[in-house]
């Protein structure tokens, strides 16, 4: 067992040295050793990434409302994720089912006609709106009509909503976008936040003037959701030797939106601080993490647009959601892994999401 640690650590140490580790004087900031409870060895390992490490748990905490008999139904968040087409579904379920596990009081999706049926019946909790519309179920000659259709009808739930999730599982029908664009002008004009992931991502590395300058919007790349939006924004490639100084100038050049970037450590900037969070997550790479961690930013950016003044926080509320949203999917994924191991499928990690957050925020 020695033998094989010491090989693994030999292996880390030439790693380093092919980052360029050796340059820097403290290289016990490069990698991180850890022996769990079965003493398996697990590492992480950061490209040389000088951002802060978030002290996110105590974020988590403070944000966090407490819960008592004077508080009613809508306290403590009413969410609406805009997502879910033929195609997929799963993607908005997770997200919307995400933010009611982590203590939303109310969580809505609004999707397509078709996918509504199906979002409905894995579960009842969730408050389904079949109002978005793909090309091939609408003629070209009613597409004024039902878009306006579209819009007057979450209108209606605009002003309710505490934040919004765009994205998952919206697909990419150009009608569609063109729907979900007009939805985010409104919400923009009513001060609604929003999370934007997935193919919402899609829809706004084209359409950049949707979010641009609006410091209530939340970008939540993956690898290639990132990628695209570096090429768009800065013209130019990822680079990771220089991680956090793009992240935070593509933020800025965004006109000060957050952006999420999701991976190994999760990196995020507002355009003016860099923070990280690198608590141990999983190794399992299912589909729909992502989607989990839409969902659970979106409470915590509403709570903590709620709280912020009172806990006289230096960091905004969307970097508070992010690094809050980003430390308890982390977590309920090390908590679901531990259980489920190569098993463990998105529907786990949303099960570990209560016991994660009442393990660093017990209720009382
Ligand atoms: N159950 C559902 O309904 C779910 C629905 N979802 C919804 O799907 C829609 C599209 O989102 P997306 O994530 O599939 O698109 P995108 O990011 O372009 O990835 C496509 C391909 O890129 C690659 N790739 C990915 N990561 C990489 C990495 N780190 N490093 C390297 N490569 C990487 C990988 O390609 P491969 O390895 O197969 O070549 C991957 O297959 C969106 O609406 C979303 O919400 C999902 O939320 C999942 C659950
Ligand atoms: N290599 C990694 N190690 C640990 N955690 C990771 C790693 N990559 C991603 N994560 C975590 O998994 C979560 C989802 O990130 P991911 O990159 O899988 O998003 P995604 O591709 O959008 O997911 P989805 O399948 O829902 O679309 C994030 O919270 C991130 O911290
Ligand atoms: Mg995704």
């Amino acid at each position: 067992m020695q033998q094989c640690y010491g090989s693994i650590i030999r292996r880390q140490r030439h790693f380093i040295r092919c980052l360029g580790g050796d340059r820097c004087n403290n290289s016990s900031s490069d990698t991180l050793l850890l022996l769990n409870d079965n003493t398996r060895m697990q590492s992480v390992m950061s490209r040389s990434n000088p951002a802060i490490e978030a002290d996110a748990l105590s974020i988590l905490r403070s944000i966090s409302p407490t819960l008592d008999s004077t508080k009613h139904k809508g306290q403590a968040g009413k969410i609406a994720v805009v997502g879910g087409c033929r195609e997929y579904t799963g993607a908005p379920y997770f997200s919307a089912i995400s933010a009611l596990k982590i203590g939303a009081d109310l969580s809505h999706v609004i999707c397509t006609k078709d996918a509504a049926p199906v979002i409905k019946s894995y579960s009842p909790e969730l408050i389904v709106h079949p109002l978005l519309e793909e090309s091939y179920s609408v003629r070209d000659e009613d597409r004024q009509s039902v878009a306006t259709v579209v819009l007057a009808e979450v209108d209606k739930w605009m002003e309710r909503f505490d934040c919004l999730v765009i994205g998952p599982g919206l697909g990419r029908d150009p009608f569609l976008l063109d729907c979900v664009s007009d939805i985010m002008k409104h919400a923009r004009r009513s001060n609604v936040p929003m999370v934007i992931d997935g193919d919402g991502l899609f829809l706004v590395t084209n359409r950049l003037d949707l979010v641009s300058g609006y410091p209530l919007a939340v970008l939540t790349p993956n690898v290639n959701e990132y990628k695209r939006l570096v090429q768009k924004v800065l013209n130019c490639e990822v680079n990771d030797q220089d991680g956090p100084e793009q992240l935070l100038s593509l933020a800025s050049s965004i006109g000060g939106v957050t952006i999420l970037r999701k991976g190994q450590s999760d990196n995020i900037s507002d355009g003016k601080e860099v923070r990280s969070v690198s608590i141990f997550g999983s190794p399992r790479r299912c589909g729909g993490q992502g989607d989990i961690l839409s969902g659970s930013v979106a409470v915590f950016l509403a709570w903590a647009r709620k709280l912020v003044d009172k806990e006289g926080h230096t960091l905004n509320p969307t970097m508070l959601g992010c690094i809050a949203g980003s430390a308890l999917m982390r977590k309920a994924a090390s908590l679901a892994f531990e259980d489920k191991k190569r098993s463990t499928l998105t529907t786990d990690i949303i099960e570990c999401l209560g016991r994660s957050l009442e393990d660093i925020c017990p209720v009382g």
